[in-house]
C-alpha cells in the first residue's frame, strides 16, 4: 500500500475538458494519496505540474468509482463537472463500458458516451435554497442583495451568476476575487459572468473559487444554465460558449446534463524527490 508519506514515485494523467485542465490520480485498490500539500505542490505550474483541479479516483462499494476533487490552492471542491467527464471517458474506455456511475461528495452521478465522441454527465439537481448553496442568511437566491443582481445556484459547489451585456468586456480578474470571498458565501463561491445571446445560447466567463480564471467550468456552466432559465431568459436547453469552447446544457427532470469534449494529454510519473520535498 502506498500512502502520502511514502517515497515511492507516483503516476498521474493529465487531461482537460475545453482547456479546464486536470491532474488525475488513479488510486483504486490502494489508500488515498492526496493531501492538501500534494494538491498545492502539484498545482504549482512552475514547480509542480499545474492544473485547475486535481481528481483522485477511488475504489467504490456503491458505484463504478468514487471521485474526489481539489483546487490548485489545496482546497477541496465538492463538484467538478469537466473533470467528471474526463474521468468518465478514461474509465469507460478502460472498462469497455458506455456509461459509468460515479460517487462524489454531492451524490451519485451518471455519465455516458454521447454522439461525436463527446461525454455527457448528469450533474444532479441544482440546489436553489439559500441554505443549500450555501449562503450565510435567508435571502432570495434569484436576486442576491449584491451589486449587479446576481443569482446563486448550488451544483454541489456554490456559484454566483451575473448577467451582463458583454461577457468579453467584463473584468473577470478584478471582479471575480471580490465576489469569491463575499461574506454572503460562507464557503466562498465560483463566479460566472453570462451574456445571454438568445434563448438557446449563452456566452460565459468564469472565476473559479480556489483556482482563478479558467477556460471552462462545468459546474459553473450548469449553474449558469439554471440561473438563466430561472430568470426566464432561456429555455431548459442551451449551447454555452466558454473561453475554451462549447458545452451543451440540458436541465431535465432528473438533473442538469452537461455534454462536451474531453482530452487525454499525457501520463507521467512524479519523482521521489518531488514527493519527498512536499
Ligand atoms: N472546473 C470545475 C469546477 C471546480 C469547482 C471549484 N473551483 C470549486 O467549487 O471550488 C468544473 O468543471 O465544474
Amino acid at each position: 500500500m502506498r500512502d502520502s508519506s511514502s517515497s515511492e514515485s507516483l503516476t498521474f494523467m493529465k487531461m482537460h475538458g475545453l482547456g479546464n485542465d486536470f491532474v488525475i490520480l488513479d488510486s483504486r485498490g490502494r489508500d488515498a494519496v492526496v493531501t492538501e500539500a500534494l494538491a498545492r505542490g502539484l498545482g504549482d505550474r512552475h514547480r509542480g505540474v499545474g492544473f485547475d483541479q486535481l481528481a483522485e479516483i477511488r475504489s467504490s462499494d456503491s458505484a463504478d468509482i468514487d471521485l474526489d476533487f481539489w483546487n490548485s490552492d489545496g482546497s477541496r471542491a465538492g463538484a467538478c463537472g469537466n473533470a467528471t467527464r474526463c474521468v468518465a471517458q478514461y474509465m469507460m474506455d478502460q472498462l469497455g463500458q458506455d456509461s459509468l456511475t460515479i460517487r462524489t461528495t454531492r451524490g451519485l452521478l451518471h455519465a455516458e458516451r454521447a454522439e461525436g465522441g463527446l461525454v455527457a454527465v448528469n450533474m444532479g439537481h441544482p440546489q436553489l435554497g439559500w441554505a443549500e448553496v450555501p449562503l450565510a442568511r435567508d435571502v432570495d437566491t434569484l436576486h442576491l442583495p449584491l451589486a449587479g443582481d446576481p443569482v446563486a445556484v448550488g451544483m454541489g459547489n456554490p456559484h454566483c451568476v451575473f448577467f451582463v451585456d458583454s461577457a468579453e468586456s467584463v473584468d473577470v480578474a478584478g471582479l471575480g476575487p471580490r465576489f469569491e470571498k463575499d461574506p454572503l458565501f460562507p464557503e466562498a463561491t465560483n463566479v460566472e459572468f453570462a451574456e445571454v445571446r438568445n434563448e438557446g445560447e449563452i456566452r460565459m466567463r468564469v472565476w473559479e473559487r480556489g483556482t482563478g480564471i479558467t477556460l471552462a467550468c462545468g459546474s459553473g456552466a450548469c449553474a449558469t444554465a439554471v440561473a438563466a432559465h430561472r430568470r426566464g431568459l432561456t429555455g431548459r436547453t442551451v449551447r454555452m460558449e466558454v473561453d475554451g469552447g462549447w458545452l451543451m446544457l440540458d436541465w431535465r427532470e432528473d438533473g442538469v446534463w452537461m455534454t462536451g469534449p474531453t482530452a487525454h494529454v499525457f501520463d507521467a510519473t512524479l519523482s521521489r524527490a518531488f514527493l519527498e520535498a512536499l
